[in-house]
């Protein structure tokens, strides 16, 4: 309940700074206007009570009542509609907003390995709608209770035994809340499935996939298991609504036999000439709009439930995403050392150990290259350099400053990336390149040169509209490139920041052709930034022949620093690398 509170609390909270104006008038106007229409009932009372009576005037009188409150309330509730509407979607917006901000927002992507995390993530993601219409609920469910009470307070006038009505919706009310629970904690239960599910569909989607699709004839086997993973979620969820529907229909059935009664009640007060004949329509009239207000109420309540369920959702994901606390040092000394001191890595709920123990000192201004295996770590130790993850034992420090002491903006200035999975943003050509250094988006000249730097000139001159060509497949103007030559735009986009003192280069030429390859490795083993002092570099590269130029070589095993040290010293040690290279050498000769 608390939970809901809070959840209830921050919607309102995020509606009135969305629009303080409109969300106060919404919030007044709608159970403002359900009070109100209770006068129509006391219209039609005074109506047909003066036209027994013979009484003109008020017979008159009931009858303006009953037009104006009608004509109100109908304009006043398609106003409000409106309204709801608007905020509505501005509230969904805001949680958008929020909702970006949460995922993209924490210095370490550890969030990303919890399955919690990603299961409530899938769940908000396909949920996301439900924000907004949160708040359209909670205003929905204020304006028909002031309805339900408005009614039952006239009709307690009547008759104060009519005031028991009320406590006969209670089972109802009860079962439909157990349902709403049975459904919620089903759907938690198939959210596996419901991601399995979304990402069979993206795979049979994705372009990227579907050669392979076709080559090994897959079609088949990923619909048949998305049936199976929808097959499996629906289960749950409709046995779920089954098990709640006995209750909820014994719920209904009750209050409709309390409201006959009522009715019986007041029909013989009339007969008996102990109430009036207006009475009795108002009777009639309020009693079957509490039906209305009870159904309303049950389904509003519902939706009001399942909304604030995901506003909970939310909340419980922010916390989870908020990782661990991040340094707040702003000064980082210039150009020194990086240093890892007896650092370990673990991926977050992984048992083993992807990396470490490694004690290693990459010299200011060196060029290192790091070689191994598949699996033996190399990534990993891009990563915790890129500060993307913190080291589970041990420390990286930076001129000697821990690196968890530093602001993670500070280091990410002072440092660029160009990862293995580099990412293909569809973007004009040269904004691609730019979002590597924001401030420099709209600098051509920037642009220009990071795209030489990168040996990526040729390719750029080479598109429809040079730097102005809109990339990516999405788009029906957009020109699509080859794996090559997103990677060279992701060189060029490493190659924006001004004066890094850190440089990581985690497989950057794996799509390149020979020539490319070798032409752009040799560039970035002599790099110098822009003019700066030399910044460390650091080569992933399973081409050794092309690396062999760095200062240190440093060669890790199943997680283990095995060996470092120039090639000359490798190669005279005989040992891994040594082997290594001398297969490679030969594999080229
Ligand atoms: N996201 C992850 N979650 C859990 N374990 C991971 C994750 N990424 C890598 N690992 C594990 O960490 C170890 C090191 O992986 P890493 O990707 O760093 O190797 P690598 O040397 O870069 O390999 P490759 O040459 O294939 O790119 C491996 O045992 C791998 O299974």
């Amino acid at each position: 309940m608390s939970n809901w509170l809070s959840a209830a609390r921050l919607v309102i909270g995020v509606a009135i700074r969305s629009d303080p104006r409109r969300a106060i008038l919404v919030m007044v106007l709608i159970p403002f206007f359900n009070i109100v229409a209770a006068g129509q009932a006391l219209g039609l009372r005074q109506m047909v009570d003066g036209a027994v009576a013979h009484d003109l005037g008020a017979a008159l009188t009931g009858g303006l009542v009953l037009i104006a409150v009608t004509v109100f309330v109908f304009q006043a509730s398609a106003v409000a509609t409106d309204l709801r509407r608007f905020l509505q979607q501005k509230v969904g917006l805001e949680f958008d907003r929020r909702l970006m901000d949460l995922c993209s927002g924490p210095a370490h992507i550890d969030h990303y390995h919890d399955p919690g995390f990603l299961d409530d993530a899938e769940l908000v993601r396909q949920r996301r709608t439900e924000f907004g219409g949160a708040f359209a609920a909670l205003v929905e469910n204020c304006g028909m209770l002031a309805r339900f009470l408005t009614a039952v307070l006239v009709i307690a006038l009547v008759n104060p035994l009519l005031a028991l009505l009320p406590l006969c919706i209670l089972p109802l009310a009860l079962a439909t809340r157990r349902q709403a629970s049975l459904i919620a904690a089903a759907e938690k239960a198939g959210a596996g499935a419901d991601r399995e599910r979304k990402a069979l569909l993206d795979l049979a989607t994705d372009p990227s996939a579907a050669p392979e699709v076709r080559l090994y004839r897959l079609g088949e086997v990923i619909a048949h298991r998305h049936r199976e993973a929808f097959a499996s979620s629906a289960r749950g969820r409709d046995a779920a609504h089954a098990r709640g529907t006995w209750a909820v229909t014994g719920g209904w059935l009750l209050f409709c036999a309390a409201l006959i009664g009522g009715l019986s009640l007041v029909t013989w007060s009339v007969v008996a000439h102990r109430a009036s004949a207006g009475e009795a329509v108002l009777v009639l009239l309020l009693g079957t709009r509490l039906v209305g207000a009870t159904t309303g109420l049950s389904w509003l309540i519902g939706w009001l439930r399942r909304s604030l369920d995901t506003v909970v959702l939310y909340r419980r994901l922010a916390a989870r995403a908020t990782g661990r606390p991040s340094g707040t040092d702003r000064e980082l000394p210039e150009h020194g050392d990086v240093v890892f001191d007896r650092v370990v890595f673990r991926y977050p709920g992984e048992g083993s150990q992807a990396l470490g123990p490694i004690d290693l000192r990459l010299p200011a201004g060196s060029t290192v290259a790091v070689v191994g295996d598949n699996g033996a770590g190399k990534s990993t130790l891009v990563a915790l350099l890129a500060g993307l993850y913190a080291p589970s034992e041990g420390r990286i420090t930076v001129g000697g400053k821990d690196l968890a002491e530093l602001a993670p903006e500070v280091w990410r200035a002072a440092s660029t990336a160009v990862f293995q999975d580099y990412c293909r943003f569809e973007l004009l050509a040269a904004e691609s390149v730019g979002v590597g250094r924001l401030s420099a988006i709209e600098d051509r000249d920037a642009i220009g040169a990071a795209v030489a730097s990168a040996g990526a000139a040729d390719m750029v001159a080479s598109l429809p509209e040079g730097l102005d060509t809109r990339l990516g497949g999405t788009y029906p103007d957009g020109t699509d490139l080859s794996s090559g030559q997103w990677q060279k735009l992701a060189l060029a986009r490493g190659r924006m920041p001004l004066a890094p003192g850190l440089i990581m280069l985690d497989e950057p030429t794996a799509s390149l052709d020979p020539d490319s390859e070798a032409e752009v490795l040799r560039a970035l083993m002599r790099t110098r930034a822009n003019g700066g002092p030399a910044p460390i570099t650091v080569v992933v590269s399973h081409r050794l022949t092309s690396v062999r130029a760095a200062d240190i070589i440093v060669v890790l095993h199943e997680g283990g620093l095995v060996e470092h040290g120039s090639h000359a010293e490798l190669m005279a040690l005989g040992g891994r690398y040594a082997r290594m290279y001398t297969l490679h050498a030969a594999s080229y000769t």
